[in-house]
C-alpha cells in the first residue's frame, strides 16, 4: 500500500505545489484539512521552530507522518522582512492582496530591491519523533513596482526572476518547481528520507 504523509499546511498555493513534486513518488499527501486538522500557532521566530510545531501538531491529531513547510520572503533593505512574519505583514486576517500591498509600500523610493525566498521543511514520522527531517532553500529574486502574472500565490506576481525575465507568477508550474524555495528544499529532504527511510 501506498505510504500516507499528512501535509501540515492550509495554503492551497504550496499544496498545488506539493501535490506536482510529489506526484513522481510513492507516496501519498494528504493536505491536513482533509484530516480534520486545524491551522495551528506559530509562535516561534525562526522558520525551522515554526516548521517542527506544524508537522508535530499534524502528526499528533492525526497519527500520520508529517510534513511542513515554513516559508517567507526575506528583503536585504528592510533588514530581512517580512522574513518569517510574511503571512502577516499586514496583520490578520492574512491577505496575499494586503501583503503585496504593503510591501510595495515599504520598498517606495527604495533602490535596492532584492529579496530572496527561503522555505524550511520539517518531516517527523510521529509526533514525538527526536530525529526529524529537516532542509532547507533559497530562491533569490527581485521586487517589482507592479504585480506581473496570474500564477503561483503570495508575493509571486511581485517577485521577478531574473534568469526568466519573469515574475514566480509569470513562469509555469514546472518552471517553479525546478527553481524555488521549495522544490530545493523537497528535492533535499527526499534524498534524506532515502537514505532513513519514513
Ligand atoms: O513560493 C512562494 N511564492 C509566494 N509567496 C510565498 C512562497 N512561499 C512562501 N511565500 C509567502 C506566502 C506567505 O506570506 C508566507 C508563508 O507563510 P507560512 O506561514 O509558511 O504559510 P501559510 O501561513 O500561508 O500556510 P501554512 O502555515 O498553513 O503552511 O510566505
Ligand atoms: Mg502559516
Amino acid at each position: 500500500m501506498m505510504k500516507r504523509i499528512v501535509l501540515a499546511s492550509n495554503n492551497a498555493g504550496k499544496v498545488k505545489e506539493f501535490n506536482r513534486l510529489f506526484a513522481a513518488l510513492d507516496i501519498q499527501i494528504v493536505p491536513q484539512g482533509e484530516l480534520g486538522v486545524a491551522e495551528c500557532e506559530e509562535p516561534h521566530h525562526t522558520f525551522i521552530e515554526n516548521a517542527l510545531e506544524k508537522a508535530r501538531h499534524a502528526s499528533r491529531i492525526t497519527g500520520l507522518p508529517a510534513l511542513a513547510d515554513d516559508s517567507g520572503l526575506c528583503v536585504h533593505a528592510l533588514g530581512g522582512a517580512p522574513g518569517v512574519y510574511s503571512a502577516r505583514f499586514a496583520g490578520e486576517p492574512k491577505s496575499d492582496a494586503r501583503n503585496n500591498q504593503k510591501l510595495l509600500e515599504s520598498l517606495a523610493g527604495q533602490a535596492d530591491r532584492s529579496a530572496y525566498y527561503y522555505a524550511a521543511l520539517v518531516l517527523v514520522r510521529h509526533a514525538d519523533d527526536p530525529q526529524p527531517l529537516i532542509s532547507d532553500g533559497i530562491c533569490q529574486g527581485e521586487i517589482l513596482e507592479t504585480s506581473r502574472g496570474e500564477g503561483g500565490f503570495g508575493y509571486d506576481p511581485l517577485f521577478l526572476l531574473p534568469q526568466f525575465g519573469k515574475t514566480a507568477a509569470e513562469i509555469s508550474a514546472d518552471e517553479k518547481s525546478q527553481i524555488s524555495h521549495r522544490g530545493k528544499a523537497l528535492r533535499k529532504l527526499i534524498a534524506k528520507l532515502q537514505e532513513t527511510g519514513l
